[in-house]
């Protein structure tokens, strides 16, 4: 195993990743979490023993003052002699300075090598997690997954760093002073002793439930993350839709489960400490009732005395200490389950071992061979036979409904995740043969959703390719049409933006976007909706962007909007996972299929509503059929999808026009057809008072 490495294969039962996306994280002995995150300490090792090293120094120390001030007691203070002060008070005063010297290395390294491990851990599960699939994120809630590279992160720390350290401490001085114990009076300590399992067993009565119990405080920990960091990044639909109490509830839950959790921990280990200290009473009190005897049959000084009860008041701390480390322990195990149940989680795709093959700048050939694809943990396949080709230099725009399988198509072509079957080909080799890297900087993505990064405007653009000189970031600025507004922002190029920034509008940050990819100079862009949720300005603003960025590469657009398919080499229409229409845009409408009912819908040239109840395709028991284009088909399947669509855009509309007597429907449940009507195709065409549902002067305009 690597340096630092950890092993990803847990050991336990169960690593089916839905299973336990499903059924919640999996418990773990501590020695199983122990031996996990143990190999993450190497290079540490030294470092740690030299941490034991002053412990037992400073155990010693703490030993040898004893003794001394028993030496102090008898000959100084009970004889009363100056004289015999100052001998030893110097020697404890040496002794003292040792040990403070030896315990302040001994923490600060300890310290270090704490820090250090923890840096190491949450390097290694970020690491981990960058390379997750798409769907591990919208399996966990981000809240609950920031809390483990937080808090779990750290109290892994306590189980296999401080927990170390502090055991080896706790042991050593334990040892120590029993040792003094024995050598003052080994009857005498060998009687206390005998109660020293009460601790023990006290521990180990407590122990379960504090696991427990602090796993259903870092659940609900998560939770509460969670809820806060959903609450607030959807802050506009709480506001306007007043769901602020909704919100407040939905933590109130969470924290109240939180409260009980950290309050019974509380509860759990502040009984455990007052049994301890009970414990403690009755050894000290046997203590001092036998050495009150001892002293009055002359078998034992009063210095003997102080000094035997002084090793046993330390003594009971590191015993104590060991054992409420156990249950810190035990606690921590509840963070390491958590980490580890991510650690198991695989990447969907690797690098090819040996590194793969580097075709060096490929000339953009993509071919989809035959594809099969279903997501995991899904039934249905997303994507089957599909098969198609782009030569170098094309644009081909891939359209289709909502769910046909689209940005699949993307997702297998940047390899998030590999197919089923078949193969994705780039310059005639299969993507999985290529690094991941080399990939990734041969094949653009320009995702549905604008992504900005935390940092200034340059840096937005810089991050299309490592170390791009600041002419060549202002001409991708240039070619993208965003320099103009850059130099409006009020610190231009260094103006700072975030994701959730209100100084870019949609329009702008798709320009950005585009300068970044202009930047990275991939030969192949994969462009996941371009111009989705802008308004038909911006589209139209960034239309000619997205020429100069398409220009001489090969691209791959994804696509609702059709205002560009003119200028495609070929359209493929998806639907269900297959290609069911394919050709050029004129060949297309001619046709009269189903591309040529998606442009009309969607260019509103629709003169009769009913012909956007029509399915576009019809689902027959060999495939697709191309939908028949006569008006009043039914019985299909697809139907539903296409009615519901036209329903919900027309209430939208009707709504927003504020339309006459809208009120009075205001409790409308829903259209006027039974369910089974609905599935089997009967498209609602009026309101429960009568009203025509369609009103074909103003056809919803969407697919
Ligand atoms: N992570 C996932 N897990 C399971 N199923 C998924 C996942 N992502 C997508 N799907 C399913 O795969 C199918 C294809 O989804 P995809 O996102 O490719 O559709 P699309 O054509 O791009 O849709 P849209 O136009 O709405 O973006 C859909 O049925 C969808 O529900």
């Amino acid at each position: 195993m690597r340096e630092g490495e950890v092993n990803s294969s847990s050991g336990h039962e169960g690593d089916d990743e839905e299973d336990e996306f499903e059924y919640g994280t999996p418990a773990i002995p501590a020695r199983t979490a122990f031996r996990r995150f143990w190999p993450l300490t190497r290079g540490l090792r030294k470092w740690l023993l030299l941490v034991w090293a002053c412990t037992v120094l400073a155990a010693l120390a703490e030993t040898e003052a004893i003794l001394v001030f028993s030496d102090l007691t008898d000959n100084a203070l009970q004889k009363g002699s100056p004289a015999a002060f100052w001998t030893p008070a110097v020697k404890w005063l040496g002794v003292a300075v040792v040990g403070a010297v030896v315990a302040y290395a001994g923490n600060s390294l300890a310290a270090w090598i704490t820090e250090r491990f923890v840096m190491r851990l949450r390097d290694h599960v970020f690491d981990h997690v960058q390379k997750l699939p798409p769907h591990f994120f919208q399996n966990h809630r981000q809240g609950d997954l920031l809390s483990r590279l937080t808090s779990d992160v750290e109290s892994i720390e306590t189980m296999v760093v401080s927990g170390l350290v502090g055991a080896a401490s706790a042991a050593f001085s334990a040892l120590f002073y029993a040792a003094a114990a024995f050598w003052l009076r080994w009857d005498l300590a060998a009687a206390t002793f005998v109660l020293a399992p009460l601790f023990w067993l006290a521990a180990r009565r407590f122990s379960g439930s504090i696991k427990d119990v602090s796993r259903q405080g870092r659940v609900a920990d998560g939770a509460i993350t969670s809820v806060v960091e959903e609450s607030l990044s959807n802050i506009v639909l709480t506001q306007a839709y007043d769901r602020r109490d909704a919100e407040r509830r939905r933590l109130g839950e969470e924290a109240n489960a939180w409260f009980r959790a950290s309050v019974r921990s509380t509860r759990l280990n502040e009984a455990y400490e007052q049994l301890v200290a009970v414990i403690e009473t009755v050894c000290v009190l046997a203590v001092i009732g036998i050495g009150a005897w001892e002293i009055s049959t002359g078998r034992m000084t009063l210095g003997q005395l102080l000094a035997f009860a002084a090793f046993l008041g330390y003594l009971y701390p590191p015993v104590r200490g060991l054992a409420q480390l156990g249950l810190t322990v035990t606690a921590a195990t509840a963070g390491a389950e958590r980490l580890i149940e991510i650690l198991d989680v695989r990447p969907s795709v690797e690098d090819p071992r040996h590194g793969g093959t580097d075709i060096g700048r490929p000339d953009g050939t993509v071919e989809v061979r035959d594809v099969g694809f279903t997501y995991p943990g899904a039934d249905t396949l997303a994507l089957q036979g599909l098969s198609f080709k782009v030569d170098p230099g094309e644009l081909v725009i891939v359209t289709g409904p909502s769910g046909a399988g689209k940005s699949t198509v993307s997702k297998l072509l940047l390899r998030f995740y590999d197919p089923d079957a078949g193969d994705v080909l780039l310059d005639g080799v299969p993507v999985r043969d290529l690094p991941l890297a080399r990939l990734r900087e041969y094949v653009t993505l320009l995702p549905q959703e604008t992504l900005v990064l935390h940092d200034t405007v340059r840096a937005n653009i810089a991050c299309g390719r490592a170390g791009a000189s600041e002419q060549a970031i202002e001409e991708a600025a240039r070619a993208a049409d965003a320099h103009e507004f850059i130099l409006r922002l009020p610190e231009g190029y260094d103006t700072k933006v975030d994701p959730n920034s209100a100084r870019l509008s949609g329009g702008q940050l798709q320009r950005l976007a585009i300068a970044r990819a202009i930047l990275r100079d991939a030969p192949v862009l994969v462009l996941d909706e371009p111009t989705t949720g802008l308004d038909a300005m911006a589209a139209r603003r960034v239309v000619k962007p997205l020429r100069r960025l398409m220009a001489g590469r090969t691209t791959i657009m994804i696509t609702h909007d059709l205002n560009l398919a003119p200028d495609a080499d070929r359209i493929l229409v998806v639907d269900h996972g297959r290609i069911v229409e394919t050709g050029r845009h004129e060949e297309l409408l001619a046709r009269g299929g189903a591309y040529a009912r998606l442009h009309r819908s969607q260019n509103n040239a629709v003169t009769d509503t009913a012909e956007l109840r029509l399915p576009l395709f019809a689902e027959g028991t060999e495939g697709f059929a191309e939908a028949p284009a006569a008006v009043g088909q039914a019985a299909y399947g697809y139907q539903a999808y296409e009615g519901q669509q036209a329903y919900e855009g027309q209430q939208g509309q009707q709504g927003y026009e504020g339309h006459e007597g809208y009120g009075s429907y205001g409790a409308w449940q829903g259209p006027s057809y039974a369910h089974d009507q609905y599935v089997n195709a009967a498209v609602p065409t009026t309101l429960p008072d009568g009203r025509p549902l369609f009103r074909d002067e103003e056809p919803w305009p969407g697919i």
